[in-house]
């Protein structure tokens, strides 16, 4: 089997407030193999952003291993965790956190440009990505000028842009109503599926998980 491109080994996360300590990770165990797409299921509160947090080099404080395509966290200073996640990552939020100065196109050409893109390669690779998710005649469109469901296609598209071997969702279409969220997490899951990311993907909903590969469950700080 090829090297995981996600591998938790007994990673731990606490919180401590005055004298309470709240232990939310205890000990996750957790591979993703390349191009597999995982559902990370929980209840609310279980400790999924958290995870997601984590294994998204976005916050320290955690015990235990995070490996990214074989390589430690932990030995990695900040600059070089920063870098492994613009190579290696691509995340999607309930809410969409695009920069509401700039249109579609830019949202996705921008994170391309600072991988090194040129512009015309990243504008092209842009179009392409929204077009495909039905946005083609959105794409001079500032966020606020897009509905919901809009607004996280190009959430999507921009995740997508710089080709991640890994993307990291947390509850990606969270806040949009049922048949929007169905229609977006579906044409979500079809690009990850044809861009071959691997996806590890938080979620509440057990009918949207059942469309992934295969879920995990954190419960009581462990994955079962
Ligand atoms: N920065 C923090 N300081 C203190 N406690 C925190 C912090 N971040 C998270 N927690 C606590 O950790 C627990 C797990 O939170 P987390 O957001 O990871 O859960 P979740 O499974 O994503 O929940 P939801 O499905 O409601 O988004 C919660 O009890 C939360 O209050």
């Amino acid at each position: 089997m090829s090297e995981p491109v996600l591998q938790t080994t007994e990673l731990r996360r606490s919180f401590t407030q005055g004298d309470v300590t709240l232990e939310v990770l205890r000990g996750v165990d957790l591979a993703v193999q390349p191009g597999e797409i995982v559902a990370l299921l929980g209840q609310s509160g279980s400790g999924k952003s958290t995870l997601l947090q984590a294994v998204g080099l976005l916050e320290g404080g955690f015990e235990g291993s995070i490996r990214l395509n074989g390589r430690e966290a932990a030995d990695l200073d900040d600059n070089g965790r920063t870098e492994l996640r613009r190579d290696l990552l691509g995340f999607v939020y309930q809410f969409h956190h695009l920069l509401p100065e700039f249109d579609a196109r830019e949202n996705v050409v921008l994170p391309q440009l600072v991988r090194g893109a040129d512009m015309p390669t990243a504008v092209q690779r842009a179009e392409q990505l929204l077009s495909g998710l039905g946005l083609a005649s959105r794409l001079d469109h500032r966020p606020a000028k897009l509905s919901g469901g809009e607004q996280q296609r190009v959430a999507v598209a921009r995740a997508l842009a710089n080709r991640p071997p890994l993307v990291l969702a947390d509850e990606p279409t969270g806040n949009l109503d049922e048949a929007t969220s169905d229609k977006v997490f579906g044409e979500f899951l079809k690009l990850v599926r044809e861009e071959g990311s691997a996806a590890l993907v938080a979620t509440h909903n057990e009918r949207l998980a059942a469309k992934m590969d295969r879920v995990v469950r954190l419960h009581e700080g462990r994955l079962n």
